[in-house]
């Protein structure tokens, strides 16, 4: 039985999709994964990054963390995405991350990857599902498949236990309201588990 590949692929400004990539990472880690995590390239003027301190921090912070490449993409078995709400959907740095994969789609390499997704917001209605379901019906064009968690562990019944994805709230102290850690880690592990399923059924 060949060995789970998962991307962690995320975008953050003020580094909360960082922590929830961290704990993804650790979660699927301990599920037995090979794991990269990746951040999507920047797109926003530097001029303006530097004139806002938080994320001119949370640059600093993510600055030795590879950017992800289609050929990670073709490595993965597995990919889960973290990236805040805007607007109600993505950020455009993760949209344009999947739109610059075209050859990749073209080419077939999209199909059949296990995907899932989380998302942070700062109000608690203010389109974390929106966000999840926008980026899943870009994943329904890649072929992937998709492993959201669903109710389908205890952990879900509990803080940030979205059946979308994980989501988490971000106060204005830029700090996580819920205590999402126990369901990013539960939803790395089943991204792996069914990312292993696949991986198994195809060879
Ligand atoms: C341009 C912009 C648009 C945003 N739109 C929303 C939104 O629609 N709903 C919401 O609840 N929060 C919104 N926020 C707040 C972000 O979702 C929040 O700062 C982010 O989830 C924090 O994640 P990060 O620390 O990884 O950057 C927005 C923030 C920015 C900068």
């Amino acid at each position: 039985m060949s060995q789970v590949k998962l991307a962690v692929i995320f975008y953050t400004m003020g580094g909360t999709n960082y922590q929830l990539a961290k704990w993804a990472k650790e979660g699927a880690v301990e599920a037995g994964a090979e794991v990269r995590i990746l951040k999507v390239e920047e797109l926003a003027p530097q001029s303006v990054i530097e004139n806002n301190e938080k994320w001119k921090k949370t640059t600093e912070m993510i600055k030795d963390i590879p950017v992800a490449k289609s050929e990670d993409i073709e490595w993965a078995d597995g990919i889960i995405f973290s990236v805040p709400t805007r607007f109600g959907t993505m950020a455009s740095q993760l949209k344009q991350f999947l739109d610059t994969q075209g050859g990749l789609w073209a080419s077939g390499k999209t199909v059949n990857k296990v995907v899932s997704a989380m998302t942070s917001a700062q109000n608690p209605h203010g389109g974390q599902e929106a966000t999840l379901l926008s980026l899943y019906t870009s994943m329904m064009h890649w072929g992937a498949i998709i492993a959201a968690p669903g109710y389908s562990d205890p952990v879900l019944f509990k803080a940030g236990g979205n059946p979308y994805g994980t989501s988490v709230t971000v106060g204005q102290d830029d700090k996580m309201v819920e205590d999402v850690e126990a369901s990013v880690k539960y939803q790395a592990k089943r991204t792996v588990n069914v990312a292993q399923w696949v991986k198994n059924g195809q060879q």
